[in-house]
């Protein structure tokens, strides 16, 4: 399979903070492909490097060593400007407080990574992008008019209209309710089965991960288990086994 098939690949990445008395290993010799038209859950109990992982994923974070390479680029190859470039066109980020700008409308945040890039912006452009998370209509609204599970259905919008390689999300049904919850997995469902990119989410809920095609466990920043097509019960029975102490 040739690398560009893959939108992430992780090879043997390691990162270790060494801010506290001890050094903390992050992540430890980590590997992992993430093919396009994929969905990802990525699960572990607390601190055991989910949030390093996407934050390696989205080249915020510097790994100390291995290679994180996304859509057939390596990061740490690139000088700053160009991962910032690449950042913008090839990786799209959903947060779970949906960090849209509240001054502006729906349609002004979907642009907003366009213009930022320079572009010109058709308005049909951002219409369809809206419509294709469910939100015709919507475009003047500001974030405050919207509900949470549009919001983030916007911000979804924003991270996709550059046509990246993968979106990455960081539990983004964390601050819904279960309905909006549902629609806004089953939207990422939907954008994965595009053969375009790749959907790595970060979750602690086994329903959410459900919805992926294959559950990577992080323990003590190492994967320790991957669950292909899983069920919840599947899911939550692996993430209990993760949870309890062994001694
Ligand atoms: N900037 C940092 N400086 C120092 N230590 C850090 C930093 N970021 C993360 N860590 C440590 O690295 C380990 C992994 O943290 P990380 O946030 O990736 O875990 P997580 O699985 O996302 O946790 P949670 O589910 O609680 O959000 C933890 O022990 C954490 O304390």
């Amino acid at each position: 399979m040739s690398s560009l098939e893959y939108a992430v690949e992780f090879r043997a990445v390691s990162r270790t903070f060494r801010t506290g008395p001890e050094p903390v290993a992050a992540l430890c010799e980590v590997s992992a492909t993430f093919r396009r038209g994929t969905f990802t859950a990525v699960m572990g109990p607390s601190g055991s490097g989910k949030s390093t992982f996407l934050r390696c994923a989205a080249g915020l974070e510097q790994v100390d060593s291995g290679q994180v390479v996304v859509g057939g680029v390596e990061l740490a190859k690139l000088g700053d400007k160009a991962l910032t470039v690449l950042r913008r066109e090839k990786i799209g980020f959903v947060f779970q407080s949906f960090n849209l700008l509240p001054s502006l409308t729906a349609a002004q945040n979907v642009a907003l990574p366009l213009r930022l890039a320079g572009r010109r912006v058709g308005e049909s452009e951002v219409r369809e992008a809206l419509a294709a998370v469910g939100l015709s209509g919507r475009e003047g609204h500001r974030p405050s008019q919207l509900s949470g599970g549009q919001q983030q259905r916007v911000a979804i919008a924003r991270a996709l209209i550059t046509r990246p390689a993968v979106l990455l999300a960081d539990e983004p049904t964390g601050a819904l309710d279960s309905k909006n919850g549902r629609e806004v997995l089953r939207l990422l469902r939907a954008m994965a089965d595009d053969t375009s990119r790749a959907v790595v989410m970060v979750t602690h809920d086994p329903a959410a991960a459900g919805y992926a095609d294959q559950v990577v466990f992080l323990t003590d920043g190492r994967i320790v288990s991957v669950l292909e097509q899983p069920t919840v019960d599947q899911i939550a029975a692996r993430m209990t086994s993760l949870e309890t102490p062994t001694c």
